[in-house]
């Protein structure tokens, strides 16, 4: 390369200003542009302000620094000037230290003037040799550029890189492999597998580099790697190796896939949900036409995917919802992306049925709807099971009217709704009359089918408004609301009663019945539900009274009596507590003997403000609200206590005590073990005790009154018929149960002188007893002439005014001793 010398410039250091003046004047001839210093520190200086292309240094001078050093100085300051070492002698080590240290060439100064001939050539050969060094350097820094920039390049590449040499060794990487494997690049590079990964982990990264080394060509696998906070990643590994002529070694990246995987695997669990959940699904685009639908949606709906792709959901429609229900629907998926709820559908056969339907909207990243998700379940069969429950709540089952429930329900909106309107409710009090002896005598299942007729009938009396209930046994109520006159209600009751008398002809009997009512009216004669039950049940028992087959509305005056009645109740409780009945006694005497053979017990209060008070002032109440089983709890207390004292005297011990027991009392089903244990506790014998029941609490329950009646008397006790004449006096019952005695009322014997029919009465009621082997007994005798006209008729036994008033214990002891005394 020919190194042009003009523009060349040369710093000539020498100590010698000879020589320093001989090679500066022979290269300035030359054509190079010289400059000169004549010691190392000048020449230092020098260069560090003038751009020189050669220094021609003389290895030795002094003082100070010498050319050795200097080169060595120039050399580690980086610069790379072009140096030429003057040597003074052959001195091959200095020769060699110099060539070491950075000089292009050396030149000996030896042989007078001719190392100048050398010293020309030697500058121009150091100049070529600095130039080529110079070119390689920028070739060098050039290449080192690029492979920074392609290391940047590499280090921007978010998959983690690699390469290693033929041995294994990693001789590079980038950032995201040092930060995937959690290891500095420093401490990667010049490393193997298996001095960076697990056991596992190395070895087959190591057999995977040894397959790649000799088969060549490029490798994909799947790793697993742990990393240093335990979670474990998958990895899809792919490497390349290609020699000759390739890459160095063997590069790779590694992608991280365990997103992707747990992704498939998510889809691949929706997908396998989708097709086997028991929920029906169906997922439609932005524009509601159906993309996909599973099985279950076929299953439930008959429609398969192929019929239903494209169309809108809505040929399922029943026509059960109206427009408003799903206009309300779209708008709430379109506020809040879900909407859920029932629906009615058709299914492909025709058949409606009922789901649960939940649809959720699917956005984009950009909020748009994209499709819509509906999920639902055929909840027809539940929706049936929960309508009958609701139904067997509400509904009667007998007559499917409504029941109790649902009548206070009907009766308390009615109210509400009339207090807002200003308009009345009327609420009517049904019981039909004669229903129990129907049922008694011809069977429950007749009764049941009366019952159930009469509903009908009721039913077709009033308006689709008005409620008509059941409430139990024969007891129906009308609800009829928003009233206007109420002389409607007149009307009404009419009907019904007209409706009910007519006959039944149920299981080939034609049946007589009617109906008694009782009306209240809301708000006039009360304002809350149980004021307006206890009205109308008050005017109801009016009409029964009244002689039934009739209706009565209620009255201030009725209420008055309820009112009455209540406080009379709280009185009574009261002195059930306070033990304040006593019992009194009316004697039954013995027609033949003469004398007295027996007594009734008959229960008084003796009231704190009142004084004595009689019965019929309080055991109908009693009987109505259960009381009665108190009072007569303490009436067989107080009887068995006497009975007790009196087994002490001989007049009183063979006197039987008959005790009355009400209709309650005789559905206590602890009777018999109460009446046994007082017995065992006072130590009386059952013959000292009688009960005494009447006709119809027989009639209200023969079988029951059979068995219990059967019970009683096998302790020993003895049973009267009480008040025969006045119920259905049936000759059945006589029969059926064997009374031991039986007592005529004394509405028959009161007329005995005067009713010739009464008479007649009495005289067969006496012959049939006594035939059946039943003693009689004649109640309410007050006059000789009864007296005589009974005991002609052979009737046992006597009670009445005419030997007695009922008397206090000791008054009836002192009886009983005169009336010995006189026999
Ligand atoms: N469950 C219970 N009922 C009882 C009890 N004590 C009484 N009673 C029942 O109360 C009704 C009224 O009884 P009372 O006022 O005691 O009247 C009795 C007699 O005084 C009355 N009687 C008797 N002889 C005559 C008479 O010659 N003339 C006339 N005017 N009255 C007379 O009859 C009543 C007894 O009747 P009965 O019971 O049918 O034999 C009454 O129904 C009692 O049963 C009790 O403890 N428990």
């Amino acid at each position: 390369m020919p190194v042009e010398a003009q523009n060349t410039k040369i710093l000539v250091v020498d100590d010698d200003l000879i020589i320093r003046k001989l090679v500066s004047g022979f290269l300035s001839q030359k054509g190079y542009d010289t400059a000169t210093c004549n010691n190392a520190g000048d020449a230092l200086t020098h260069l560090e302000n003038q751009a020189v292309n050669l220094v021609v240094l003389d290895h030795l001078m002094d003082p100070g620094m010498n050319g050795l050093e200097m080169l060595k100085h120039l050399r580690t300051q980086g610069s790379h000037v072009a140096v030429v070492m003057l040597t003074g002698a052959e001195e091959h080590e200095v020769i060699v230290e110099a060539m070491q240290a950075g000089a292009q060439d050396f030149i000996l100064k030896t042989g007078g003037n001719e190392f100048l001939l050398k010293l020309e050539q030697g500058v121009e050969r150091a100049l070529r040799v600095c130039l080529l060094e110079q070119k390689m350097r920028e070739a060098h820094e050039a290449l080192q550029q690029q492979a920074e920039f392609l290391q940047t390049v590499i280090d921007a590449v978010p998959t983690p890189i690699y390469y290693k040499d033929r041995e294994g060794r990693y001789i590079g990487c980038n950032t995201a492999m040092a930060d995937f494997i959690e290891t500095p690049k420093s401490d990667i590079i010049g490393k193997k597998a298996t001095e960076l990964y697990e056991s596992v982990l190395a070895e087959r990264v190591s057999r995977l580099d040894d397959t790649l080394y000799a088969q060549g060509g490029h490798s994909l696998e799947e790793l697993s790697f742990t990393r240093s906070d335990g979670t474990h990643h998958l990895l899809l590994h792919k490497a390349r190796f290609q020699e000759p002529g390739g890459a160095m070694g063997l590069v790779g990246a590694v992608v991280d896939i365990t997103d992707r995987k747990l992704y498939e695997n998510e889809l691949r669990l929706a997908q396998t949900v989708f097709e086997t959940t028991s929920e029906a699904i169906v997922v439609t685009d932005a524009h509601n036409r159906i993309q996909a639908v599973n099985p279950s949606f076929t299953h439930v709906t008959g429609y398969t995917e192929d019929e239903v792709i494209g169309r809108d959901p809505g040929f399922l429609s029943s026509g059960r919802q109206d427009k408003a229900f799903y206009h309300k629907m779209w708008l709430q998926l379109s506020q809040n992306g879900h909407w859920h709820g029932e629906i009615w559908n058709r299914r492909k056969n025709g058949d409606l049925y009922a789901e649960w339907l939940s649809i959720s909207a699917v956005h984009n990243e950009n909020n748009e709807t994209t499709q819509y998700v509906a999920v639902f379940s055929d909840i027809t069969k539940r929706i049936k099971a929960e309508e009958l429950i609701r139904h067997q709540a509400n509904y009667d089952a007998l007559t499917n009217l409504p029941n109790r429930n649902l009548f206070l329900d009907r009766l308390s909106r009615s109210m509400v709704r009339a207090k807002r309107h200003k308009t009345q409710v009327a609420l009517m009090f049904l019981d039909l009359d004669r229903f129990k002896s129907v049922n008694d005598t011809l069977g429950h299942n007749v009764g049941d089918a009366l019952l159930q007729e009469a509903a009908v009938r009721i039913s077709t009396c009033v308006r689709e408004t008005d409620t008509v209930s059941r409430l139990g046994g024969d007891e129906f109520t009308v609800i009829i609301p928003d009233l206007h006159h109420v002389n409607d209600i007149e009307k009404i009751a009419n009907k019904i009663l007209y409706q009910l008398s007519q006959p039944f002809s149920l299981a080939g009997h034609e049946i007589f019945v009617s109906g008694s009512v009782g009306v209240t009216v809301f708000p006039d004669d009360g304002q809350d539900l149980e004021v307006l039950l206890r009205n109308a049940d008050t005017a109801m028992y009016r009409a029964k009274e009244a002689g039934r087959n009739d209706f009565r509305f209620f009255t201030q005056e009725m209420n008055a009596e309820a009112h009455e009645q209540m406080v009379l109740e709280r009185e009574i409780r009261k002195a059930i507590k306070k033990e304040e009945f006593v019992v009194y006694y009316q004697p039954v005497v013995d027609v033949k003997q003469g004398r007295i053979v027996s007594c009734e017990a008959l229960v008084r209060w003796q009231h704190p403000f009142k004084g004595l008070v009689a019965p019929n002032y309080f055991i109908a109440i009693a009987e109505e609200t259960g009381l009665i089983d108190g009072i007569g709890h303490l009436v067989l207390k107080q009887v068995c206590q006497q009975i007790q004292k009196w087994q002490n005297d001989p007049v009183m011990k063979d006197i039987r005590v008959a005790v009355n027991l009400s209709p309650h009392q005789l559905r206590n089903n602890n009777l018999v073990h109460d009446i046994e244990k007082m017995l065992q506790y006072y130590g009386i014998s059952a013959g000292a005790l009688a009960f005494e029941i009447t006709e119809t609490q027989v009639m209200q329950d023969p079988e029951g009154t059979a068995v219990l009646l059967d019970d009683i008397q096998a302790l020993g006790i003895k049973i009267y018929l009480d008040d025969f004449g006045t119920g259905y006096s049936s000759l059945n019952y006589l029969k059926r149960f064997s009374f031991d005695v039986l007592k005529i009322d004394r509405s028959f014997i009161m007329d005995v002188e005067v009713d010739s029919g009464d008479a007649a009465l009495v005289e067969a009621i006496i012959v049939m007893a006594h035939k059946l082997g039943i003693k009689v007994v004649a109640e309410g005798v007050e006059t000789e002439n009864q007296r005589q006209f009974v005991a002609q008729q052979e009737c046992d036994l006597i009670q009445g005014f005419y030997y007695s008033r009922p008397i206090d214990a000791e008054e009836m002891s002192s009886f009983c001793h005169l009336n010995f005394a006189k026999n």
